[in-house]
């Protein structure tokens, strides 16, 4: 250890050509480089650092030379001015294996492959018409959702983090598979698919001794780390093979494909992507199995988590602020009147629920680092060099609660995202570049238009058909406030699951 802690690599000032580079915390050991300095929660440590070193800087991640960019401007110049320059993505081993060599989309590196499965994605499986196809799925759920809270005996805790988990996980299972029973064998409630596929996502940004030193690779196996990634890959490969033969022999009863402007309403993810890989001209991709897999993989890993980690988040603030949680309540109550049937055709008369959601994901972005970048050629951030295939992170963390872009930048204040001519629409990935939820340029999040409608219909049923109240838990007295400690993982989620009081409101 104390060899380790000696001496650290070089603070680089130089590129080759006396080229300026980013600056860099001092600290840094052998080895591990900057990796210490991370901490438990990364984006918290990456902002105190960028508070001293600015809002470009070089750290080296293990062996990964990586530049953490921290302000709007910043955002701006790589997601915007230079996009094509910041496009790749590292290789990541356990993604890797995971997701079969990394054909998916998230993972892919920059270039024609990723090209062309992102079009697949953004025209056929997340676009606007699919996703309105998928009303009637979100609908039941949102209704399973509600049945859910409302069988808890009347006074005790609702484990409301799990509700929402189970929602966000319904809904692109039901999106990606369709209506069929597709549990892991003998799981016909889907419980060990969920878990299977929290695996999946613990797994994927699992450190790895192997990925910061290669000949450490043994401590991996002694570990485990590499029998559980075999375990869950054999599960979902399991799975998708069976899933993917079930849809291949319905097809043979008949043609599915229908033509543009036919209602083609019950068609799934698995149905749309057999379609390209059986008959697509226009985009001139042919998909093989495995890429088919990689791409159902990464709408579970990319598009679950992220929804549910917003509607977590959305609540814990409302708890926090009953102001603004009556306000809302009072919009969704108003515009859906006493049906008691709130429907995605109420949403549009809600402009203060987006305002929440958006304020929510200023503050709490589900993936506060994106995904991370790497870059395709030498290019420049803010005057400083940077070479060609350097691992590139943006705080959006930081960025949404910079007070040089932000009034009152640590505060829960949703109105600063209602009324105005033309409030932010938080789903426009892009548009602005101090909110980075979503990322921006063309690695943005593809899924932005899908996400809504599911946060914010679970949203409303919740805030519309019960008042909410912290729960005593473990004998305690009820806390004041609730406590919004972070964990770290695939998304940054509550600490502690919601553990609340829902009490049935009607209109009486
Ligand atoms: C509130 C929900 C969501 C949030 C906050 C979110 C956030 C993100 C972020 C930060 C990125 C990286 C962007 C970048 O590098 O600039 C991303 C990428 C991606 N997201 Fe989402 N996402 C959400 C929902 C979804 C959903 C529902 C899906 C699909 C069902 C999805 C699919 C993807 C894919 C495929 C990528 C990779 C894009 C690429 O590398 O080209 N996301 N998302």
């Amino acid at each position: 250890l104390l060899l380790l802690a000696t001496k650290g690599p070089p603070r680089p000032q130089r590129a080759d050509g006396g080229r300026r580079l980013p600056p860099s915390p001092p600290g840094g050991l052998p080895l591990l480089g900057h990796l210490h300095l991370l901490g438990r929660l990364p984006h918290r440590a990456l902002r105190s650092l960028a508070a001293s070193h600015g809002p470009v800087m070089l750290l080296h991640l293990g062996r990964a030379p990586t530049v953490v960019a921290s302000s709007a401007a910043a955002a701006e110049e790589a997601l915007r001015a230079r996009d094509a320059a910041f496009a790749s993505r590292p290789r990541m081993p356990m993604a890797d294996r995971l997701v079969y060599g990394s054909r998916d989309i998230s993972f892919a590196p920059y270039g024609e492959y990723w090209r062309q499965a992102r079009r697949v994605c953004v025209l056929r499986l997340l676009s606007a018409r699919r996703t309105r196809s998928f009303c009637r799925v979100r609908g039941q759920e949102a209704a399973a959702l509600v049945a859910r809270v409302r069988a808890a005996p009347a006074g005790c805790a609702v484990n409301l983090s799990d509700a929402l988990i189970s929602y966000s996980k319904a809904v692109v299972t039901r999106a990606a598979f369709g209506d069929g029973d597709y549990g892991l064998d003998g799981d016909r409630g889907g419980e060990k698919l969920r878990r299977v596929i929290a695996d999946l996502q613990e797994l994927i940004i699992a450190p790895s001794v192997r990925e910061i030193a290669p000949w450490l690779g043994w401590v991996d196996t002694l570990t485990g780390l590499e029998a559980k990634t075999e375990r869950t890959f054999q599960a979902i490969d399991g799975l998708l093979e069976r899933v993917i033969a079930d849809h291949r022999s319905r097809r043979l009863g008949g043609p599915q494909v229908l033509a543009d402007g036919e209602a083609d309403d019950h068609r799934d993810f698995v149905d749309v992507l057999l379609d390209v890989n059986e008959m697509d001209e226009d985009t001139g991709l042919r998909l093989d199995m495995d890429n088919i897999k990689a791409i159902i993989t990464d709408m579970f890993v990319a598009g679950t988590d992220t929804s549910y980690t917003v509607l977590e988040w959305a609540m814990a603030e409302l708890l926090n602020h009953p102001q603004e949680m009556r306000k809302l309540q009072g919009e969704i109550r108003a515009a859906v009147g006493a049906t008691g049937d709130v429907t995605e055709n109420h949403l549009d008369g809600m402009p203060y629920l987006k305002a929440v959601i958006s304020e929510t994901m200023r503050l709490h972005p589900p993936a506060p680092l994106l995904l991370p970048r790497e870059t395709t050629e030498d290019t420049e951030l803010l005057g400083y060099h940077i070479p060609a295939r350097t691992r590139v992170l943006i705080n959006a963390w930081a960025i949404g609660r910079d007070p040089a872009s932000w009034e009152r930048a640590e505060e829960f204040a949703p109105e600063r995202f209602a009324g105005g001519d033309a409030p932010m629409d938080y789903a426009k990935v892009g548009q602005d570049l101090r909110f980075l939820a979503f990322g921006a340029g063309r690695r943005g999040c593809p899924g932005a238009g899908f996400a809504a409608p599911s946060v914010e219909l679970a949203l409303a049923n919740v805030l519309y058909h019960f008042d909410w109240a912290l729960a005593a838990t473990h004998g305690r007295r009820r806390p004041p406030v609730l406590d919004m400690s972070e964990a770290y993982g695939l998304t940054v989620r509550l600490k502690e699951p919601l553990l609340l009081v829902a009490k049935p409101w009607s209109r009486q």
